[in-house]
């Protein structure tokens, strides 16, 4: 701990952020207790398992067991008994009308509040509706108040809001080398106490080896944090629509949006990140996050136009692809289409929001037949009619065309050629514009790509010389 406090500190919810949050702090040196209440899940991370996709997730839960800083269990008394600090990180679901359900997290607070006998910190994680740390924090303390014949003095809780910030498939990075902490509440001293069991993170100036930028911490009030992570992916998704949208404009013009990003991201007000066009942003958060910002504006009396925009696009986007391969059937009915990739990114198994499975569906509704591969997701995801098989070279076979819908590393490798010898038609739709058109028509297939139509290649090179304003070359060292 390098002389640092270990504090003892409760996550509820073993998903995939509260096991991200518990691994993680107790990496830090503090002492952690998982609760988590779904048996199968439970006897898991008992078991040393990690019951998701996350990459180094497993080894790191087992050296902090191994080492005594993290066990999990289901009883809040146990959890909460010796807890500090009570993370709340179970899921917050998007209700058909649009709004949050805040019943997981309003129940588990309950359970948390019943089993609090000292001065605790409750700090919440999940994602919540604006206003739910107010909620959260009345039904703490309706619990406390209530009694119950149970042995007095109870103790005292204070509310904290945390959001999270981190990504399925690099969480642990992120979680560790963030750029910023954000705090909401009004409570100097918990907010200096949460503080403290960041402080590692938060006076580092390396990452993995390199010099980093210090992450920041900010205090504020808690409805300003609930709308920062709302703003947060809100503004993620709307740069992804962004470029989308450009995209299709790209490919009625003859330009090539992969370049024209690269160009736009060099500026630094616009920055490289999230202006990857293709089929679309998925994920469990985007959307329902999303939904959550417009229903609140809506509720206000507001309508936030962009924001619609933002997820209609992304609807369209899909579309997109269909439309692309529809140039080249005339119908899709009887179609075999080989799709590479499920989940909803690289990196995770999860299938929530997938792109992929939304265009499986869309395809099989068509009339098409669907063969998947995902190097992770190894089982049908819950749309039926997708043939699922165990190499990536099967959805090949017979199939009319092969759609990359998710960029995972391993697809990168294929050979186009052993792609092609399996294939009935010659179509490879670049759902996430990854390849290198050239060596996959290289090999008799046709490349269709988003936004990349067959426009002029803006060359990269290093002797690049870039013009002055009055079209003289000028160089840049
Ligand atoms: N998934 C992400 O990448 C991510 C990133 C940042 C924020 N968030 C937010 O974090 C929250 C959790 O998301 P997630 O993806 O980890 O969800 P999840 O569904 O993977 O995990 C939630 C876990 O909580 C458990 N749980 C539910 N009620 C419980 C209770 N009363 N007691 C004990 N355990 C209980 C569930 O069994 C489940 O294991 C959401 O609000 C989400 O919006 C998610
Ligand atoms: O240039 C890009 C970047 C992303 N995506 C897609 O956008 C989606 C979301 O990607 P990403 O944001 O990396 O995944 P998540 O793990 O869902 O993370 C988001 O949602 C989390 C939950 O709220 C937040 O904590 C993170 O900060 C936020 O990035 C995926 O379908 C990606 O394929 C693109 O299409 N183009």
């Amino acid at each position: 701990m390098n002389g640092r406090e270990r504090i003892s500190v409760a996550v509820v919810g073993s998903g995939y952020v509260g096991t991200v949050v518990a691994a993680c702090f107790a990496s830090l040196g503090h002492s952690v207790v998982g609760i988590e209440n779904d048996p199968a899940k439970l006897a898991q991370l008992r078991a040393g398992r990690i019951p998701f996709h996350e990459p180094g997730l497993e080894d790191l839960l087992n050296s902090c067991s191994r080492d005594g800083r993290l066990r999990f269990t289901a009883n809040y008394d146990d959890g909460v008994a010796n807890a500090d600090v009570v993370f709340l990180c179970v899921g917050t679901p998007i209700l058909p009308d649009g709004t949050v359900d805040m019943s997981a997290i309003t129940n588990a607070a309950r359970s948390v509040a019943s089993a609090i006998r000292r001065a605790v910190i409750v700090v919440s994680k999940s994602t919540i509706t604006i206003g739910g740390a107010r909620l959260i924090e009345a039904v703490i303390r309706d619990e406390l108040d209530r009694g119950d014949g149970r042995p007095a003095p109870l103790g005292s809780a204070v509310l904290v809001h945390n959001p999270e910030f981190l990504r399925e498939g690099s969480a642990i990075a992120d979680f560790l080398h963030p750029d910023r902490v954000i705090l909401g509440g009004d409570d100097p001293q918990a907010l200096e106490r949460v503080s403290e069991l960041y402080r590692p993170i938060l006076q580092q100036c390396f990452a993995g080896g390199i010099p980093a930028r210090r992450p920041a911490l900010m205090c504020v009030d808690v409805t300003t944090a609930e709308m920062m992570k709302y703003a947060s992916n809100a503004f993620l998704a709307a740069k992804v629509s962004f470029i989308n949208e450009l995209a299709n404009v790209c490919d009625l013009v003859g330009a090539d949006v992969k370049v024209l990003a690269t160009g736009m991201g060099l500026d630094r007000r616009i920055a490289p990140e999230f202006l990857s066009a293709g089929l679309g942003w998925g994920g469990s958060c985007l959307g329902k996050d999303l939904s959550a910002l417009i229903a609140t504006a809506r509720d206000g009396g507001y309508e936030p136009s962009l924001l619609t925009a933002v997820v209609q696009v992304n609807a369209q986007q899909q579309e997109v692809v269909l439309r692309k391969l529809g140039m080249h059937f005339s119908d899709l009915q009887g179609r075999r289409i080989g799709l590479l990739g499920l989940t909803f990114k690289p990196d995770t198994d999860d299938l929530r929001d997938s792109p992929a499975v939304e265009l499986a569906r869309r395809l099989l509704a068509l009339g098409a037949e669907v063969i998947a591969y995902d190097p992770v997701a190894t089982e049908a995801p819950a749309v039926t009619g997708i043939a699922i098989v165990g190499d990536l070279y099967q959805v090949a076979d017979g199939a009319d065309a092969v759609v990359l819908a998710t960029d995972w590393p391993d697809f990168l490798r294929l050979d186009p050629a052993k792609l092609r010898i399996r294939m009935r038609g010659n179509v490879f739709v670049d759902g996430r514009n990854v390849f290198d058109g050239g060596a996959i028509e290289s090999a008799g297939l046709k490349y269709v790509a988003v936004g990349r139509s067959a426009g002029p290649q803006a060359t990269w090179d290093s002797d690049f010389e870039a013009p002055t304003f009055d079209g003289k070359p000028t160089s840049r060292h």
